[in-house]
């Protein structure tokens, strides 16, 4: 099952169906017992709670009642805690006398030397960046001051993700229910998340969501006892150049080692294809390229005329159709392309490529930049970034947190379009290939760096480490076992 990314307006209707719950304040203790647990796990983590000293910075909604609550809860477990109010008379009154049973002190600014801050400045109903009395407080504190998010940090945007600034900057954000947009959007900005049980019944309509590694494992195209080369999917890349065969060598490459269907190939590195991939049937014109049930086009192919010949004539085949790179900005120039096709277009652009198809630059809400571009060309888009997103023309929504960006490297987006054309040929929608392709490749960065700088082909020699370890794991799972 995908993971689902709410609106603060889904998270409101879903906290209001629960009636009492909310009303009477129950969904507040539990949201205050989960922020309070997780700090203190995270104190015990590092010497124990008893005498540590924890700073709240408090706002003027619900999110500084939870983070009250929720100091009251470290208070009775021996812990010193401090809290700067930053709207003293709308403070929330229950959280606050709660905080000074347990012993908790009000403080015009927070002691030096605490072994956590907890943010409670807004969560759901903030709007914009933290204003300057927040934001002095943050500033003041020693860096590696572990900061815990009460459901967002302060300053990022519930629905979009936009990191205002200033905005708080997480080690941990602790959630509840289920999970916000900003989540996924903005993942960096929140650090480790953690989404604590209230009680909440379903929510949201799912249209922004996260393939988890199980449901990648379960797209994958994995070859029954009576597949064979054809029935697995034809893949026909148009990608690179005599003069640039690096991009033609690497998407190849990504669509060799993602499926086990056949590739073919056709461009003027047909024999450096071939050097690095003997299994690629390549050849340098277009009439002598066979059947394919899916093309990739774009890759280190150039933008003169000849390539935009090379492009027409892909997107006149009535099969789905990746275009990336050069490709995108082919079609930028000459949007007509696409107009009669009717089998469906995934379209990878990065913000530049995204800013030329677009007429303006991606700007800070990418989802709703992506959204729109995708329902106005009637393709799918996929935005490259350390958060890629993948939008339907119909709004759906599958983003990827990289969680690292050693993939931000010269060639990289070539593996990628190469792992997702595949995907498409195994006849896969353009939104599950696009994202599939995304985590895995993201997978392969991880698997290749291990914390160190890597080229496109490190990245691309890791694929197969990176699917073994989500194949392998996630059906050996089910797997019979013989003994
Ligand atoms: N309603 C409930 O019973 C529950 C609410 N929960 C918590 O309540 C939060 C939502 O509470 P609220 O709706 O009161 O909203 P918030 O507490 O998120 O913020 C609203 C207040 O902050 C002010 N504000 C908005 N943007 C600001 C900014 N940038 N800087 C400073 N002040 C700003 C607003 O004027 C308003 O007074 C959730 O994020 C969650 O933490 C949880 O306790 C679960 C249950
Ligand atoms: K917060």
């Amino acid at each position: 099952m995908p993971v689902y990314y709410c609106t603060a307006d889904e998270v409101r209707a879903a906290e209001a169906a629960t009636g009492d719950l909310l009303t009477g304040g129950t969904l507040m203790v539990r949201a205050a017992h989960g922020v309070a647990q997780a700090v203190l796990t995270e104190l015990r983590g590092t010497g124990g709670c008893y005498g540590r000293s924890v700073g709240l910075v408090i706002g003027a909604g619900n999110n500084g009642g939870d983070a009250l609550y929720a100091g009251a809860e470290l208070g009775r477990h021996g812990v010193a805690v401090t809290a700067v109010l930053l709207v003293p008379d709308q403070t929330h009154e229950g959280g606050l006398a709660a905080l000074r049973r347990a012993g908790g002190r009000i403080v015009a600014s927070l002691p030096a030397g605490l072994d956590a801050v907890v943010d409670g400045v807004v969560g759901i109903g903030g709007r914009g960046p933290l204003r300057p009395a927040a934001a002095a407080v943050f500033a003041a504190l020693d860096p590696d001051t572990t900061v815990v998010a009460v459901d967002l940090p302060s300053g990022v945007d519930a629905d979009t993700g936009v990191i205002h600034n200033p905005a708080v900057r997480a080690d941990i954000t602790v959630t509840f229910g289920v999970l916000r947009r900003a989540h996924l959007l903005a993942a960096e900005q929140c650090g480790r998340v953690t989404v604590i049980d209230i009680g909440l019944g379903a929510a949201g309509d799912g249209s922004v969501a996260a393939l988890t590694d199980a449901d990648v494992a379960a797209a994958w195209p994995v070859p029954g006892p009576h597949d064979d080369k054809y029935t697995q999917g034809v893949v026909g890349i148009v990608a690179g150049s005599q003069q640039y065969p690096g991009a033609a060598v690497l998407c190849t490459g990504g669509a060799v080692a993602a499926t086990s269907g056949m590739t073919r190939f056709i461009g003027g590195a047909a024999p450096q294809v071939v050097a690095h991939r003997p299994e690629v049937v390549a050849v340098e014109r277009f009439d002598d390229a066979g059947r394919v049930q899916a093309w990739v086009v774009g890759p280190g192919l150039g933008v003169d005329e000849r390539a935009e010949a090379m492009v027409e004539r892909v997107l006149a085949a009535d099969v789905p159709v990746l275009v990336d790179a050069d490709g995108l900005t082919v079609l930028a120039r000459r949007p007509d392309l696409r107009s009669g096709r009717t089998a469906p277009t995934l379209l990878t652009p990065h913000a530049g490529e995204f800013a030329r198809l677009a007429g303006a630059p991606v700007g800070p809400d990418r989802l709703t930049a992506t959204r729109e571009l995708a329902a106005r060309l009637g393709a799918t888009v996929l935005l490259k970034g350390r958060i890629t997103l993948v939008a339907d023309p119909d709004g759906q929504v599958y983003g990827n947190d990289a969680g690292s960006s050693w993939a931000a490297t010269a060639g990289a987006g070539d593996v990628l379009s190469g792992i997702a054309g595949a995907l498409l040929a195994a006849g896969r929608s353009p939104l599950v290939a696009g994202a599939a392709a995304a985590r895995v490749h993201a997978r392969a960065a991880r698997a290749a760096s291990r914390g160190v700088p890597i080229g496109a082909s490190d990245l691309l020699g890791a694929v197969p480490t990176a699917l073994r370890d989500l194949l392998v794991d996630e059906q050996g799972a089910t797997g019979v076992q013989r003994t």
